[in-house]
C-alpha cells in the first residue's frame, strides 16, 4: 500500500500505490498553482526585490480604482508614520542627553528632559493613532478591491461567446483568474506594510547615519543574512506545495468520493468504502512526511540565518561600546543608535515577509488581468440592428458551422425556415447536429458559412441580446437553481419584478401545482440541498418546474430538447401535448426528441443525418418514402410490438422481417390514440 516510486530521471516526483492504481499516476492539475510553477520557483531575493515595484504599483492602481479617499489617506498616514517614528528617535536621542549628562544631579537631568519625553510619548502615541486608523481604512480598501474585482471577473465572464465558454483554454484560465479577485484585495495589507516599513528603514538610516555613519551599513549587514532565509524558507514551501499538490488533489478527490451523496450507495453496498480509505491513509502519511521534511529543513534555515545575525549584532554592540569607551560616541548616542537598529531590524524582516506575501498574490492578479484582456475580444458585442417588432419566420439560408477545436463541420449547408404557429421537430442520431443548430437559432452561435435571417435582419449584424430575448429553451438538463421554487420560475424573464399571479399560472400550466401544495412553504420552498430548510425535487418534478419557467417567459421561439426523459409516461403525454398547444400565431416551437411517438403531429419534421438535412416532410410523409425516419419510427415502434418480444426470446413470428415491424394496427405505435 505504501510502496513509493519516482518518476522522472531526476527523482523528482514520487508517486505512491494509490495514485498509480486510481488515477494511472500524478493526477496533472493545469489551472491555478500549478501553472505558476516557474514563475513561483524562481522566487530569489534579488527577483523579488526586482518585482516589488510593479506589485506595489498594481496594488496601488487596484485601491485607487475602488477606494481613493481611503488610499490617500493611508499614504498620507504613511508619511506622517515615518514622521512620528522620527520623531521619536530624535526625541530619545535628546532624553538621553539631558538624562545621561557626566556628573550631573540625576533629578535635575530628568527635570531637563520632561519637554523631549513630552515629544517622545505625543510622537508614538499619533504614529500609534494613525497605525490603527490606517489598519481600519485598508481593510476597508480591501474589501472594495475584493468586490470591483469579483464584478469585473464574474461579469467579464458573463458576457462572452459561448464557445469561449466551452473553449478548453478559456475555461482553464476562468478557474485560474477566479483566485485572482481574493488574491487583490491580499495585495493591499502587505503593499501598504512595505511601504510603511520602507519609509521607515529610510528615516532610521538617515539618523543612523546622522549618529555614525558606519552603523547604517552595520543594520544592513544584520539584515542580509535573516532576508535571505525568510526568501529560502518561503521558496521551499512553495516548492514542496507545487510538487505535493498534485498529490494533495488525489487525497482531496478520495475523500470527496467517500462523502459523496451520489457514491454513498456503492460505497456502501460494493464495500468501496475501506478500499479508499485504505488509499487515502496511504497519501495522507506521505504528505505527512513531507511536511516533518520540510519542517526540519527550516528550523535549520532559520538556525542559521538568526547564528549569523546573532553574530552580526554582536559585533556591533561591541562596536559601540568600543567607541563608547574610547570616547567616540555619547552615551545617548548609543542609546538612540541601539533602538534605531532593533527598530530598523524588524521593520526590514517584515517588508521581506510582505514581499514574500505580495510575490504569491501577485501571480494569482496577473491571471485575473490575463483573463480580463483575453475576455475582451471574446465578448457578445452590445449594439446591433433592432429585429422587427414581431418576426413571423427565421430562415437558415446555406448554413455551415464547425466548432472551433474542430476539423469536421457539425453543420453543413443548412436551409430552413421556422415559422411561428409551426411546431418544427428535429429528429437523427447522436451527434447528427440537432444541438448545434438550435444554438445557432438561438443565437448563440454565428454561422460560418451561410446566413441565418430573423425575418430580414441577418443575426450577424443584429442585436444578439435582442435576439436571445426572443428565444427560451426547455431541456432534459434544465438549470436547478438552488433557489425558491418562485424564483426558480420568475429567473425566465428576470427583468422586472416577480408577478405572483404570473407565476401561479405558470405552475397550473406546467400541472405543477399539486407538486408547489405538498411543498413545505409552496412557492417560497427553497430547492437548495446544501441550505437548511430546503426541499428536494424528482427529476420529472424539475422538469415540470422548466415547463412552468418556459411559459412564464413566453418566448417567440421556443426550443425543446429532451424535455421529458424524466417524465412518467402519463406525464409525457401530457407535456407533449402542452409543448404542441404552446405554437401559436407569434411563437414557433422546434422540438428535439428520440421519443418518435411525440414527433408524428410536428408540422415539419426534420431529419438530420451527419450534420446535413436529409429529409424533411410531415410524418405521413416521411412514412410513405420509407427513408431514414420511417426506419427510425419502426426501430421504436418495434419496442412495444409483443410480437417482436416473443421472437427475440426466442418465439416463433412471422410479423417481423429484417428487424422491422409489418404493423397491421392491432398494436398501436407510441403515441397513436
Ligand atoms: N462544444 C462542442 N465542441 C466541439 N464539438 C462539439 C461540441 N458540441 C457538439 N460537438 C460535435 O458536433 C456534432 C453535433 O453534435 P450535437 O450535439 O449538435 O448533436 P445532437 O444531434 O444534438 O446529438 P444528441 O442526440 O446526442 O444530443 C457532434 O459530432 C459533436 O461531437
Amino acid at each position: 500500500m505504501n510502496g513509493w516510486c519516482s518518476r522522472g530521471g531526476s527523482g523528482r516526483q514520487q508517486i505512491s500505490d494509490g495514485e498509480s492504481e486510481l488515477f494511472g499516476g500524478p493526477l496533472r492539475g493545469d489551472t491555478g498553482f500549478a501553472t505558476h510553477e516557474h514563475a513561483i520557483a524562481d522566487t530569489s531575493l534579488r527577483r523579488s526585490l526586482r518585482e516589488l515595484p510593479r506589485l506595489v504599483a498594481g496594488a496601488t492602481r487596484l485601491a485607487w480604482h475602488a477606494e481613493r479617499p481611503g488610499l490617500v489617506f493611508v499614504v498620507l498616514a504613511a508619511v506622517g508614520q515615518c514622521a512620528c517614528g522620527t520623531t521619536a528617535l530624535l526625541a530619545l536621542l535628546a532624553l538621553l542627553g539631558d538624562v545621561l549628562v557626566p556628573a550631573q544631579d540625576l533629578r535635575a537631568g530628568v527635570r531637563a528632559a520632561i519637554p523631549a519625553a513630552a515629544v517622545l510619548a505625543g510622537a508614538s502615541a499619533a504614529g500609534a493613532v494613525l497605525r490603527a486608523l490606517s489598519a481600519a481604512v485598508t481593510r476597508r480598501i480591501e474589501a472594495k478591491v475584493e468586490r470591483v474585482s469579483t464584478e469585473r471577473y464574474l461579469s467579464a465572464a458573463a458576457a462572452v461567446e459561448l464557445d469561449a465558454i466551452e473553449d478548453p483554454a478559456f475555461q482553464r484560465l476562468l478557474q485560474t483568474a477566479q483566485t485572482g479577485a481574493t488574491a487583490s484585495r491580499q495585495m493591499i495589507d502587505p503593499s501598504v506594510r512595505i511601504v510603511m516599513s520602507l519609509l521607515n528603514l529610510v528615516a532610521t538610516g538617515v539618523v543612523l547615519s546622522v549618529l555614525q555613519p558606519v552603523l547604517t551599513v552595520l543594520l544592513v549587514l544584520i539584515v542580509i543574512p535573516r532576508a535571505w532565509g525568510a526568501m529560502r524558507v518561503a521558496q521551499r514551501r512553495h516548492l514542496s506545495v507545487l510538487r505535493w499538490v498534485e498529490h494533495l488533489r488525489a487525497s482531496q478527490l478520495i475523500g470527496r468520493m467517500l462523502t459523496s451523496r451520489t457514491a454513498a450507495p456503492e460505497v456502501r453496498v460494493h464495500g468501496a468504502g475501506q478500499y479508499l480509505l485504505a488509499h487515502h491513509h496511504g497519501l495522507a502519511e506521505a504528505a505527512e512526511a513531507e511536511q516533518g521534511r520540510l519542517a526540519g529543513a527550516q528550523a535549520r534555515t532559520e538556525l542559521l540565518t538568526a547564528a549569523v545575525s546573532g553574530a552580526l549584532i554582536t559585533a556591533t554592540y561591541a562596536l559601540l561600546a568600543a567607541m563608547i569607551f574610547t570616547g567616540g560616541l555619547a552615551l545617548a548616542t548609543a542609546g538612540t543608535a541601539i533602538m534605531a537598529i532593533r527598530s530598523g531590524v524588524s521593520g526590514l524582516n517584515a517588508t521581506v515577509d510582505h514581499a514574500n506575501r505580495l510575490h504569491e498574490q501577485g501571480l494569482y492578479v496577473r491571471d485575473l488581468e490575463r483573463f480580463a484582456e483575453l475576455a475582451r475580444p471574446r465578448h457578445i458585442p452590445r449594439g446591433g440592428a433592432d429585429l422587427p417588432e414581431s418576426v413571423r419566420d427565421v430562415h437558415f439560408d446555406g448554413v455551415g458551422f464547425t466548432y472551433p477545436d474542430s476539423d469536421r463541420p457539425a453543420l453543413e449547408n443548412i436551409d430552413l425556415t421556422v415559422r411561428t404557429g409551426q411546431v418544427l421537430a428535429l429528429v437523427g442520431e447522436n451527434g447528427s447536429g440537432k444541438s448545434t443548430l438550435v444554438k445557432l437559432l438561438a443565437g448563440l452561435y454565428l454561422p460560418d458559412v451561410g446566413r441565418i435571417r430573423w425575418s430580414d435582419v441577418d443575426l450577424a449584424d443584429a442585436d444578439r441580446w435582442q435576439v436571445f430575448d426572443r428565444v427560451g429553451v426547455l431541456t432534459q438538463d434544465l438549470e436547478r437553481w438552488p433557489f425558491t421554487v418562485a424564483a426558480n420560475i420568475h429567473i425566465g424573464r428576470p427583468q422586472g419584478t416577480p408577478a405572483r399571479s404570473g407565476i401561479e399560472d405558470a405552475v397550473s400550466y406546467a400541472d405543477a401545482s399539486d407538486i408547489v401544495a405538498a411543498l413545505r412553504n409552496g412557492l417560497d420552498t427553497l430547492l437548495a440541498r446544501q441550505f437548511r430548510g430546503s426541499s428536494e425535487l424528482s427529476g420529472g418534478q424539475w422538469q415540470k418546474i422548466g415547463l412552468a419557467r418556459i411559459h412564464y417567459r413566453d418566448p417567440s421561439i421556443l426550443v425543446v430538447d429532451e424535455p421529458t426523459s424524466a417524465l412518467d409516461p402519463a406525464a409525457e403525454v401530457s407535456i407533449f401535448e402542452k409543448i404542441r398547444g404552446l405554437a401559436g400565431p407569434d411563437r414557433a416551437v422546434v422540438l428535439i426528441t428520440h421519443r418518435m411517438a411525440a414527433v408524428r403531429h410536428a408540422d415539419v419534421i426534420c431529419v438530420l443525418h451527419r450534420g446535413r438535412i436529409v429529409e424533411r416532410g410531415t410524418h405521413d410523409e416521411l412514412m410513405a418514402r420509407g427513408g431514414r425516419y420511417a426506419e427510425m419510427y419502426r426501430i421504436q415502434a418495434d419496442q412495444y410490438n409483443e410480437e417482436t418480444v416473443v421472437r427475440r426470446t426466442g418465439g416463433p413470428t412471422d410479423r417481423n422481417i429484417g428487424g422491422k415491424s409489418r404493423n397491421d394496427g392491432r398494436h398501436p405505435l407510441p403515441g397513436q390514440p
